[in-house]
């Protein structure tokens, strides 16, 4: 009987789309302890060639459809060669009290952290999901160049991005965000999510607050962000302006763009996701 390997994945949808596949696939995830979908564009050169990847991170309710179906980056995905991943944003399904009974905490809220406390702790893993278990699965199954990497999101997948990236110096060369949750640790989205998941102590929160961590590091890749002037969300849970505050004092290059009249939805990304394509692919040699 042939064995499972931690790497494997099965085919959920197949589609093609600018000369290439958006493809969708699941797989058993030993960091999570459930099954997870995840999206991947394969562009046309991906069939001849290593490619570098582009991990997105979406906001609070989405699953793996929203970007790969909403935001038309398939268009320069293919034209960059740029092989994009799209995870879900928490575990599913995995009956604990509490996961289904408000959208900004438990199913479709997993805040990229590793959760301390109970009852998440065992499934609510999420940074070591996309620091980690995820790359290696994406290593293993599709022809990526993974010394040439990116990352980008929006909302909670903006915070997520962009504190992924800033807790590991070296792991990405590219850094973009819509719309991100910048200081989770001063809005009540963040604190919501960081009290259940961290616990009280808000020295544990600070660990994954990009507006504390651009102190910290030394790295200074280039950050874009765009965030829409009529965002629903601005001013009590995102927040731009604390982080151009920090980057300013620690000389991070930031190119915070407010963009007049958008809101905090899809068609907001899908306006200005080409840009943000232009901005990866320049860092990433494309
Ligand atoms: N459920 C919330 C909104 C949640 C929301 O806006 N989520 C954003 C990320 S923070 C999103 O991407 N939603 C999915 C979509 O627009 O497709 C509400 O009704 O106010």
């Amino acid at each position: 009987m042939s064995q499972q390997l931690p790497t494997d994945i099965t085919s959920v949808s197949h589609n093609r789309s600018f000369d290439g596949w958006q493809n969708v696939y699941r797989h058993y995830s030993q960091v999570l302890n459930c099954q997870m979908n995840f999206g991947v564009y394969l562009p046309p050169q991906a069939e001849s060639q290593s490619c570098p990847v582009l991990y997105w991170l979406s906001g609070l309710t989405c699953t793996e459809q929203n970007f790969i179906t909403k935001a038309g980056a398939q268009q320069y995905a293919a034209k960059y060669g740029l092989i994009v991943v799209a995870p879900d944003t928490s575990p599913r399904g995995c009956n604990l009290p509490g996961e289904e009974e408000s959208w900004d905490l438990g199913t479709g809220a997993g805040f990229y952290v590793n959760a301390t406390q109970m009852p998440w702790a065992k499934h609510y893993r999420m940074y070591d999901y996309v620091v980690s278990e995820l790359p290696q699965v994406i290593a293993a199954n599709f022809p990526v160049l993974s010394d040439r990497r990116g990352i980008f999101g929006h909302s909670m997948g903006g915070y997520g991005a962009l504190a992924i990236a800033l807790k590991n110096p070296g792991m990405f060369k590219s850094i973009s965000a819509f719309a991100p949750i910048v200081a989770p640790s001063q809005v009540p989205w963040g604190q919501k999510a960081f009290r259940n998941y961290l616990g009280d102590n808000e020295s544990d929160w600070i660990g994954y607050d990009p507006t504390y961590l651009v102190k910290l590091t030394s790295e200074r890749l280039p950050i874009l962000i765009d965030q829409g002037d009529a965002d629903q969300f601005l001013d009590e849970q995102l927040r731009p302006d604390i982080f151009a505050k920090a980057c300013a004092e620690v000389n991070h290059p930031l190119t915070l763009r407010k963009q007049l009249g958008y809101d905090h939805s899809y068609y907001f990304i899908a306006s200005f996701i080409g840009d943000h394509f232009a901005h990866h692919a320049a860092a990433l040699g494309k």
